[in-house]
């Protein structure tokens, strides 16, 4: 379960504008469960995490015991939604020093064709050469640039070192069901594959074998992850009364902070391990709502690390921002401070507490000191980093932005915008099929 507090959002808001909006919270409940607003075929993620069955579970658990006995390391290929999701469980659950520890209990996950660094690329191909490896192509068009060229370099890398036969029980496809490269290199190649739904997007495909398959890879129980998005599924639905309903609560109190000049989000953490949550959290809302001239810039800082880099900006800076602030309420583990004689650096009056009471302490005083400088906060509490809060999280987002999304009058499904880039990239490129923008992209330079 997760709770949801606007209270300090309420000196810049009032309560009534944000209930204000039930109607439109309604509205746009009743366009994504009978599929008539926009973008109404990309609603696959809705009720997905009921509707995942035992057998699929299973299906996604063999692939990844197979992978996990015949491979040190695996490399998710992917970005965007094809990876976000993946990394962000992956990093909410992990021992943040996982790849140093000898005795490892799951194969080390890495990424690429999340980037175009050569630098990268080479080093990571130069640390694969003597490692047992495997590779998860993910890419729901089948024909994302940044992802075909890693997987390109990673399936001859793994072939050479290999052999084409073991190299087939450890590469895996994640791609459309006919459509694009990299399905037809898996059916040509014999690969096992997993689909992506049609009208499942990348950046709300987490909970499909996109996420699913790494996660579990890494060691993680699939089945507590998705119940978590089950119960939040439930918390979240149509029929619950608005007031109740965290998803509408927060859609609402966002529209109604961005109406009143409130232009960027800030989400933050205080565990370095929500990191990646905040990065998949970023494309979710980013390409969702960043169109026709309009939507909040979703930007987020990690504390207190980012205290002493951005905390002046948001104690002073221009005030447009906002922050939403996801806390977890119990560490998995447990530290005290100790006591030390000398007293030196004079921190004796922490001693005997744990950690987590100092980083909550940082927390609700950065609350008051940001809200006493003109930043409207509102705070998400999770109970614990553990599959079924990350679960549940991850689907509240989702179903919130689908309702933020239509409240702000945009499709939330859609991304034309990406495309821009793409274009230039292959005329300056020479792609061929793209002679015409060749010529003209030269002609501006
Ligand atoms: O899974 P694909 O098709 O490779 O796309 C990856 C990412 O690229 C985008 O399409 C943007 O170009 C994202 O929406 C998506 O998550």
């Amino acid at each position: 379960m997760i709770s949801l507090n606007i209270e300090k959002t309420l000196g810049f808001i009032s309560k009534e504008n944000v209930f204000a909006y039930e109607a439109q919270v309604k509205a746009a409940q009743e366009a994504l469960e009978n599929g008539t607003g926009k973008g109404n075929d990309f609603l696959g993620w809705l009720h997905l995490p009921s509707s995942i069955t035992k057998e699929h579970l299973a299906d996604l658990k063999a692939t990844a015991q197979t992978l996990r006995d015949n491979c040190e390391v695996v490399v998710v290929a992917g970005i965007g939604g094809s990876y976000l999701g993946a990394r962000a469980v992956i990093e909410a659950l992990s021992n943040s020093f996982t790849w140093l520890q000898d005795k490892k209990t799951a194969p080390v996950i890495l990424y690429a064709g999340h980037n175009i660094g050569e630098d990268y690329l080479y080093e990571l191909t130069e640390y694969l050469k003597d490692k047992k490896f495997g590779v998860i192509n993910i890419s729901k068009s089948g024909t994302t640039t940044e992802t075909a060229l890693a997987f390109r370099l990673l399936k001859k890398q793994c072939e050479d070192q290999r052999g084409k036969e073991m190299a087939k029980k450890v590469i895996v496809a994640i791609t459309d069901a006919k459509k694009g490269a990299a399905r037809v290199t898996a059916d040509n190649e014999g690969y096992k594959s997993f689909i992506i739904p049609d009208n499942v997007g990348g950046r709300f495909s987490v909970l499909t074998p996109v996420g699913l398959l790494p996660i579990a890879i890494a060691g993680f129980d699939i089945e507590k992850l998705v119940a978590g998005a089950v119960g939040m599924e439930k918390t979240c639905g149509k029929d619950v009364p608005f007031a109740e309903n965290p998803a509408a609560i927060y859609a609402a109190t966002r529209n109604e902070l961005y109406k009143n000049g409130k232009k960027i989000e800030i989400l933050v953490n205080y565990n370095p391990k929500l990191h990646y949550v905040s990065e998949w959290w970023k494309q979710l809302y980013g390409e969702s709502e960043g169109k026709e001239n309009k939507g909040i810039f979703p930007a987020a800082v990690d504390f207190s690390t980012d205290l002493h880099s951005m905390g002046q900006w948001i104690q002073e800076g221009e005030r447009t921002i906002y922050e939403t602030v996801i806390s977890v309420e119990k560490t998995q583990h447990s530290l005290q401070v100790p006591s030390d004689e000398a007293n030196l650096d004079g921190l004796n009056f922490l001693a005997g507490k744990h950690v987590d009471e100092v980083n909550k302490m940082a927390e609700l005083g950065t609350q008051l000191a940001h809200v006493d400088g003109g930043v409207p906060n509102m705070r998400i509490v999770i109970p614990a980093l553990n599959e079924e809060s990350i679960g549940g999280l991850l689907y509240f987002f989702e179903i919130a932005c689908g309702i933020s999304g239509y409240i702000l009058g945009v499709n939330p499904f859609n991304q034309p915008g990406v495309e821009a880039y793409k274009k230039n990239m292959f005329a300056l490129l020479n792609k061929p099929g793209y002679e015409e923008e060749s010529k003209a992209i030269q002609a501006r330079l």
